[in-house]
């Protein structure tokens, strides 16, 4: 069903904000986006205490919108962009608000970036694996749960970052949702799913919940899950990006060393001209594209068995050709896919024809030396 922007920002116009007007015409909305029922925009607040006083305001948008028929999600960022003179104490800018009433867990996530000449090894980490995407919804976090997966079951000493800090899925996907981590002195202590060592800013917060944040937080929020989680003794850590070219790419391929990105693609034409623009601020970046995988290439019908390409097919297999770059490898269309994201399991940590594409997937990265 497809969900009109007009609709969208005439229920944002029924809200009113403290200091007068609506959402809308106090122009307060940024980069609202409508993609496959997701509907997601940042709210633009003057400064951190504006923003959580908008709290109400936020819950209200998210209450009309989940109401349009053809909405099953909403994500809702609350930024405060930084004020030269109304910067808090290092620690409170990020406010994760923890679900069921628990104070959020004392780890000060969100502190100041700290000075760091140039990238770093992350401690007891000899590879890590950068999972970006040029646009949203292609499937990257699914993806990265499932490759992650695939590789524990080959072996493989895994963790997984979700830095995809606009939405962070991975603990539904891989069915830590309300559980938190713990922290011990500075070090935070990961959780483990699946074989997997995980983390994510999203553990930090009730589902769905927007954070308060800035830039420099956003960038300090990062170094932190990279420095101060014990991730132990890793093969391999991959990080599930946000989607596009923005501040947390530049700040994991300045701060870190990154050993490759992995290109997420579905072969419609406009899904690869953004993987295009993330292929080039990987080289700008200096980090190299170690290659570009195809999801929802192939739609193979449960019931008669016939393969349908929904989306086109063979589109990143010919757009990593003529890119020079290697094509790594392809993941069907499934409803179990997204079924097992939903329910916790990531299907490859199944049997089955596409948790073996991802087995494929991950020996291959194996096979070149790269997980
Ligand atoms: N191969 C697949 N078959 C069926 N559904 C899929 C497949 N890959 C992803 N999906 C579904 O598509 C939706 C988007 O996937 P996902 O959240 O992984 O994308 P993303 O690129 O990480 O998006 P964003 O960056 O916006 O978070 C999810 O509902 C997911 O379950």
């Amino acid at each position: 069903m497809t969900i009109s922007r007009e609709r969208v920002l005439s229920e944002l116009q029924q809200i009113a904000v403290p200091g007068g007007g609506n959402l809308v015409s106090a122009d307060l909305v940024r980069a609202l986006s409508i993609e496959n029922g997701t509907v997601r925009f940042v709210i633009e607040a003057a400064d951190a205490d504006a923003a959580r006083a908008m709290a109400p305001v936020e819950a209200e948008a998210e209450r009309r919108l989940r109401a349009i028929p053809g909405v099953e999600k909403v994500q809702i960022v609350m930024t405060a962009p930084a004020g030269p003179r109304r910067a808090p104490p290092a620690g409170a800018e990020v406010v994760a608000r923890s679900g069921q009433g628990e104070p959020p867990p004392s780890l000060k996530i969100g502190r100041h970036p700290t000075p760091q000449a140039g990238p770093a090894p992350v401690s007891g980490v000899a590879r890590i694996l950068a999972i970006g995407s040029g646009k949203g919804g292609v499937g990257k976090s699914t993806l990265t749960s499932n490759l992650a997966v695939a590789l524990a079951r080959a072996g493989r000493r895994v963790g997984l970052l979700d830095a995809d800090i606009y939405g962070p899925s991975q603990p539904r996907m891989l069915g830590l949702t309300g559980q938190r981590p713990t922290s011990e002195g500075d070090m935070i202590q990961p959780l483990h799913a699946h074989g997997v060592t995980v983390m994510s800013l999203g553990l930090m917060m009730k589902e769905g919940e927007a954070v308060v944040w800035r830039g420099p937080m956003l960038m300090g929020a990062l170094q932190q899950m990279l420095g101060q989680v014990n991730w132990g003794e890793l093969d391999v850590l991959l990080v599930d990006l946000p989607p596009g070219t923005g501040d947390v790419q530049l700040t994991l391929c300045q701060k870190a060393q990154v050993s490759g990105a992995i290109i997420v693609s579905t072969p419609q034409d406009v899904a690869l001209i953004d993987a295009r623009r993330a292929i080039d601020m990987f080289n700008k970046l200096k980090t190299p594209v170690l290659g570009l995988v195809e999801n929802m290439s192939t739609y193979i019908c449960p019931n008669c068995g016939h393969e349908a390409h929904l989306f086109g097919h063979g589109g990143v297999a010919a757009e990593a050709q003529q890119l020079g770059l290697p094509f790594l490898g392809e993941i069907p269309l499934n409803l179990e896919v997204r079924l097992a994201g939903d329910g916790g399991t990531p299907i490859a940590a199944t049997d089955g024809p596409v948790s073996d594409a991802f087995t494929r997937l991950a020996q291959r990265l194996i096979g070149g030396g790269m997980a």
